[in-house]
This record gives structure tokens, C-alpha cells and sequence, in this order.
């Protein structure tokens, strides 16, 4: 009994990703585009890869769906290995992995309608069926009223709304996002995050995104990596990145003002998440060891994942003398 609850509470990686490496080679030499990197998407996460131009990010997402094929390594999607897999066996595969492409990727001598439907006519679904999934597609991001408009009389919004529509066509177990809301302006790449997280939450979609931008990983993302030269210089669910004082992502998330307390002072940041954001811990730590805490920095705020805070705080004295307030920092997992 005991065993079969656990089963069933363990959470299933939808996507595992071990040793892949993919190069380019040319006449003028060779770029190592991916180069070792792990990854584990549970079912149900957003896993969001942060990196500037050129850190690999797109190629490690061809590589999940094969669009690339890696030089080594094993990608496994819904528990089918895709490395070992060619022709008719790998096209089958790939249509559990739906894709949604930065520029859209549309036809523009279809209909709204005509572009979804398309998705569908590869995966040889009949006609009446089509035709019915395709409302049902259409309803799902909103875009019911536009069915018989062609791409081009679209905003960038709507062109997007078509792709996950298309994406999600052949109701795919996970969506790769492949700089999905980079050409669309604030207000509406928020619409689209927001579509994004209800569909992951409505259908229980694993959603695997690249971006260069740090709020969609805010936005979004329950967990995440930073992707350099290739490689992840971090990785883990957003709450535990938090947490780690040497996390690149947690300093853009809530960047700190630099030290700025008279020599002396004990300089201390914290980290809170989930319920314990909005507990008075700073009022705690003052009443419990009477000290006149400073705060030097820092911000709440509401990430997908949960409500986090982090805070630079000055203590009057040396690090000797706030021993126990330190300790009782550490022991609540507060403070590294
Ligand atoms: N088809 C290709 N042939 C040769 N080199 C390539 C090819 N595709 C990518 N590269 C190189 O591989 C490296 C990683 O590129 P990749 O496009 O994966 O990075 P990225 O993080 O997605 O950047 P961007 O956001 O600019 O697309 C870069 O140095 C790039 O120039």
C-alpha cells in the first residue's frame, strides 16, 4: 500500500537529457554549441534556459526534438529514448513534442484555421475530426473570432496564439519554446506568458523554454538553468536557486545593493520563499536578539513558482558578536 502511494507520488521526468554534445564544424574551425549538459524536466515544470546569444541555447532545444541530431549523448522524451530512434519511429515520437518558434513559423497562404489544421493533416487525422479539434484549438488561446483571417492581417499576439495552437494540435505531453515572445513588445508577451502558465496548469503541459530574457523566467518558470559557452553554470527549481548566494539567476532576480554598512556591521541576506515570504521574519530576528537590524536592500516578489524575497541586512557588531542571530538565520534556511 505504502509502496504503490510513493509510486504514485514520485514525479515522472517527462524529459532527461545526460551528456548531450553537438558541434558545428566548418572550414574556419569548430564551435562546441552544446557541450556536456544534463537536464531533467518533471512533469507539469517550465524549465526556462537563460543564456545570451550564442550560449547554445537553440541548439540544445533542436537536439530534444531531433531537429539536431547530437554527436553524443541520450535525450529520452515521455520515456522513449529519441537518440536511438530514425524515419517513421522518430516523426511519431516527435508528435508528443509540440514547438513554438520566435518568428511564428506560419503559412501565410492558410487561414488561421488552415495553419492549425495543417498540424493535424501530418498526423493524418480525418477530416470531420480536423474540423472539430480545430475549434476546440482555436477556443483554447482565444482566437476563435480570427478562424477565416489570414497571418498576415494578424498582430504578433494573435501569430503566436496560432503557433501554440498548432503546437498543441496533436496534444503533445510537452510544448519546446524556442524564444517564443522575444519579437512581441511588454503587454504582449505578457498575454502570451499568461496563456503559456494556463495552458501548463490547465493540461498539465511540461513546457521546456529558451529565452535571453529574465522576466520570462520570473514570469513562468518553475525552474531553470543559465546556459554560457555551452554549458549550464547553474541549474535546479527556482526556490533552491534562491537560495544559493553564488546564483547568478538569484542576484538578477533581486539584485542587491552593493555593501554599504559602516565597517563593523555584520552583513547578512536572506532568502525567503512560498509562505514564509510573507512572515515577519526581520521583525523576528530583531525582537529575539534586540538588535537594531537594518535593511540595506533588497524586494518581494511574485515568481510563478511561489512568492520569494530577499533582503541585505545590516547588524550592528562583528560576525563574532551575531553569532547566535547568524545561526538561528541558517537553522530556519534562511541565510547561507
Ligand atoms: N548551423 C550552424 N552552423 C555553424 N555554427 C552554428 C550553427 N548553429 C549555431 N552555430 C553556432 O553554435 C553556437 C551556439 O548557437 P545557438 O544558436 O545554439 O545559440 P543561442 O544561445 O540559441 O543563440 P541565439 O539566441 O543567438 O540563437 C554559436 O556559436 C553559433 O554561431
Amino acid at each position: 500500500m505504502r509502496r504503490s502511494s510513493q509510486l504514485l507520488t514520485r514525479v515522472f521526468n517527462v524529459i532527461e537529457i545526460s551528456g548531450l554534445r553537438k558541434a558545428y564544424r566548418s572550414r574556419r574551425g569548430s564551435v562546441q554549441a552544446v557541450d556536456s549538459v544534463d537536464l531533467t524536466v518533471g512533469e507539469g515544470e517550465v524549465f526556462g534556459v537563460l543564456g545570451r546569444s550564442g550560449a547554445g541555447k537553440s541548439t540544445l532545444l533542436r537536439c530534444v526534438n531531433m531537429l539536431e541530431r547530437p554527436d553524443a549523448g541520450t535525450v529520452t522524451v515521455g520515456g522513449v529514448e529519441l537518440t536511438g530512434l530514425r524515419g517513421k519511429r522518430l516523426r511519431a515520437a516527435r508528435h508528443g513534442i509540440g514547438m513554438i518558434h520566435q518568428h511564428f513559423a506560419l503559412l501565410s497562404s492558410r487561414t488561421v484555421a488552415g495553419n492549425v489544421a495543417f498540424a493535424l493533416e501530418v498526423t493524418g487525422t480525418p477530416r470531420a475530426e480536423r474540423r472539430a479539434r480545430v475549434a476546440e484549438l482555436l477556443e483554447l488561446v482565444g482566437l476563435s473570432d480570427r478562424a477565416d483571417a489570414h497571418p498576415a492581417q494578424l498582430s504578433g499576439g494573435q501569430k503566436q496564439r496560432v503557433g501554440i495552437a498548432r503546437a498543441l494540435a496533436a496534444r503533445p505531453r510537452v510544448l519546446l519554446s524556442d524564444e517564443a515572445t522575444s519579437a512581441l513588445d511588454p503587454e504582449t508577451t505578457d498575454s502570451i506568458l499568461r496563456l503559456l502558465l494556463d495552458l501548463n496548469r490547465r493540461l498539465g503541459l511540461t513546457i521546456l523554454l529558451i529565452t535571453h530574457e529574465m522576466t520570462v523566467v520570473k514570469r513562468i518558470c518553475t525552474s531553470a538553468a543559465v546556459m554560457r559557452d555551452g554549458r549550464f553554470t547553474e541549474s535546479g527549481a527556482i526556490t533552491d536557486l534562491l537560495r544559493r548566494p553564488e546564483s547568478e539567476l538569484a542576484r538578477d532576480l533581486f539584485p542587491l545593493e552593493p555593501v554599504t554598512a559602516a565597517a563593523g556591521d555584520t552583513i547578512v541576506d536572506i532568502t525567503v520563499s512560498g509562505d514564509e515570504a510573507d512572515e515577519p521574519i526581520i521583525a523576528d530576528l530583531a525582537r529575539r536578539f534586540g538588535l537594531d537590524v537594518r535593511i540595506l536592500g533588497g524586494s518581494v516578489e511574485t515568481l510563478a513558482a511561489t512568492r520569494a524575497g530577499r533582503w541585505r541586512l545590516a547588524l550592528p557588531g562583528a560576525p563574532d558578536d551575531n553569532r547566535a542571530a547568524l545561526d538561528y538565520l541558517r537553522e530556519r534556511g534562511v541565510a547561507a
